[in-house]
């Protein structure tokens, strides 16, 4: 008899590492769904948020490729939450719908286990139990700020505005079932994953 199929979210706050820690679990062959990768298709051009986006935002806010501006709508929506309800409407509600679709696909190929990265779970009012097991990747808010502010060249105020609109890592300690701290190295990080894989017996 085929064992039923695993899910295990990834979450984690910004620039905690949830890339890292999933660009690692694919190199290892591990099936991903990456919820912002969704996120992010879906504004670019001709991404499916795009008629969306020009309707409630507006014109100023589509870059001449086509795809949604994201500086613009960041300017906006992480000092305006009405209009942070807008962007989510049109976004993560199809995001958790995506996924629920994906993650039956990766149930009908066989795969015996399926791990979706979820940068928003605890934010969005779940608290993980429709998953078989949620590991979150934490790191201090000082060490996360400036790994942010290197990668994407965000000002610090901007960093901390995105962080307060997310839970805090008491919170997902609280929640998730296992914890990845991301304070050190990455070949740490990577240690604590295998260490992980071992446990849950998804690797020898
Ligand atoms: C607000 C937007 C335009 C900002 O874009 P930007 O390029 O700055 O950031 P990016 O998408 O790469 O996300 C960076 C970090 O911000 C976090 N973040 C994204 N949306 C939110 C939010 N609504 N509240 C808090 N944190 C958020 C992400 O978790 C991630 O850690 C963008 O994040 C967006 O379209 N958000 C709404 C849809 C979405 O991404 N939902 C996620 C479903 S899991
Ligand atoms: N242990 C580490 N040591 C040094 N740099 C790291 C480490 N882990 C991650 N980074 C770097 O920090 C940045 C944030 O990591 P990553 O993109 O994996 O975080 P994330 O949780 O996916 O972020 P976001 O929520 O913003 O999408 C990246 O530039 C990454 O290369």
């Amino acid at each position: 008899m085929r064992r039923a199929m695993r899910t295990i979210a990834i979450t984690g706050g910004i620039g905690s590492g949830k890339t890292a820690v999933t660009d690692y679990l694919e190199e290892k062959g591990f099936p991903v769904i990456d919820t912002d990768c969704m996120a992010h298709a879906m504004t670019a051009p001709g991404g499916k948020a795009i008629p969306y986006i020009r309707k409630y935002f507006g014109e100023d806010f589509i870059l001449p490729d086509g795809s949604m501006d994201r500086e613009a709508i960041r300017n906006v929506v992480y000092h305006n939450p009405e209009m942070m309800k807008v962007l989510e409407k049109g976004t993560t509600e199809v995001i958790v719908r995506d996924t629920k679709a994906e993650i039956e696909r990766m149930r009908t190929l066989g795969a015996p286990v399926t791990f979706v990265a979820i940068p928003l779970l605890f934010e969005s009012g779940s608290d993980g139990s429709e998953y078989d097991g949620v590991w979150a990747v934490t790191a201090s808010e000082e060490v996360r700020v400036k790994r942010v502010m290197a990668r994407d060249g965000l000002t610090e105020e901007m960093v901390r505005r995105i962080l307060k609109k997310q839970v805090s890592d008491e919170v997902r300690r609280e929640k998730a079932s296992e914890l990845i701290d991301n304070s050190g190295t990455l070949a740490e990080l990577r240690s604590r994953v295998d260490f992980l894989l071992r446990k849950n017996h998804l690797i020898s």
